[in-house]
């Protein structure tokens, strides 16, 4: 996306959600710093490589992410994939033995599972903004293979931003930065459920999200939307 066009959006955003720029800026300067020190990025080609001219299963912790992680295990053709996913998606992947190739998350979730994909290859693309700031020092110097992205619509050396809130939505603004075929949007519900892949201490399977995480969703469906009106890249629903 654009960064004037995105620059409309984040404002919005942070009144919307009375977030602070100065906390996001912050929060990009710690995460160039830790990049800086830790050298532990990837160059952009890297993620190039693994999704230009793909099929993009882009992966989000709806209540259809079971559902789909099992119809996308069944997919029998030739056709060059790459498996992206945001955040807390990634656990319901690694159960069914598929290793994302590129994870997308801010590191608010259950980081154990991010942390074993990592592991075994999988890129983190991690995001800086001024409420994990904590988490980017806890976890950044444990991680291989990152690439940093902030929200702040302004230039940092290390840092990329492609437009997009929701770690679901980002992934979609990074297939269609690094030209991916056609983007399939698996467990991207939005509305107002969340599930244990988003949410890991309710009770039940699925829940009611509260008012924070459903205005978060509104966001991410808003921004998934104007990607498919304005994009290149061709966005469908799997299933
Ligand atoms: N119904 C849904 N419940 C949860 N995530 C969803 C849903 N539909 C789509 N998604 C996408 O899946 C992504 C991954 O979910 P997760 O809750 O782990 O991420 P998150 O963005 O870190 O959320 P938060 O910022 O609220 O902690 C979300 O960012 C969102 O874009
Ligand atoms: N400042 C701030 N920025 C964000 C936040 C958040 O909680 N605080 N959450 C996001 C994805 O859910 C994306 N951006
Ligand atoms: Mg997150």
């Amino acid at each position: 996306m654009d960064i004037f066009v995105w620059k409309k959006f984040y404002e919005k955003i942070i009144h919307d959600f009375g977030y602070g720029i100065k906390g996001d800026i912050l929060s990009s300067e710690v995460l160039e710093k830790m990049i800086e020190i830790y050298k532990n990025n990837v160059a952009s080609n890297e993620i190039s490589k693994k999704i230009a001219g793909k099929d993009a299963y882009i992966f989000g912790a709806g209540p259809s992410l079971k559902k789909h992680v099992m119809e996308f295990k069944k997919l029998n053709d030739n056709i060059e994939k790459v498996v992206i996913t945001a955040d807390g998606a990634t656990k319901a992947l690694l159960e069914e033995n598929i290793i994302p190739d590129i994870i997308v998350s801010d590191l608010d979730g259950d980081m154990e599972y991010i942390l074993k994909s990592n592991l075994f290859g999988s890129i983190v693309v991690v995001h800086a903004h001024g409420d994990n700031i904590d988490r980017l020092e806890k976890y950044v110097n444990n991680l291989k293979n990152i690439f940093g992205t902030t929200q702040v619509p302004k230039k940092f050396k290390n840092l990329s931003n492609y437009g997009g809130f929701t770690d679901g939505d980002r992934c979609c603004f990074l297939a269609e930065e690094f030209g991916a075929k056609q983007m399939i949007l698996c467990g991207m519900d939005f509305g107002i459920y969340v599930t244990k892949y988003s949410r890991p201490n309710i009770e039940k399977d699925v829940e009611i999200a509260d008012s924070i995480k459903v205005k978060k969703l509104k966001y991410a469906e808003t921004l998934v939307n104007w990607l498919k009106e304005n994009g290149k890249t061709p966005i469908r629903f799997m299933g």
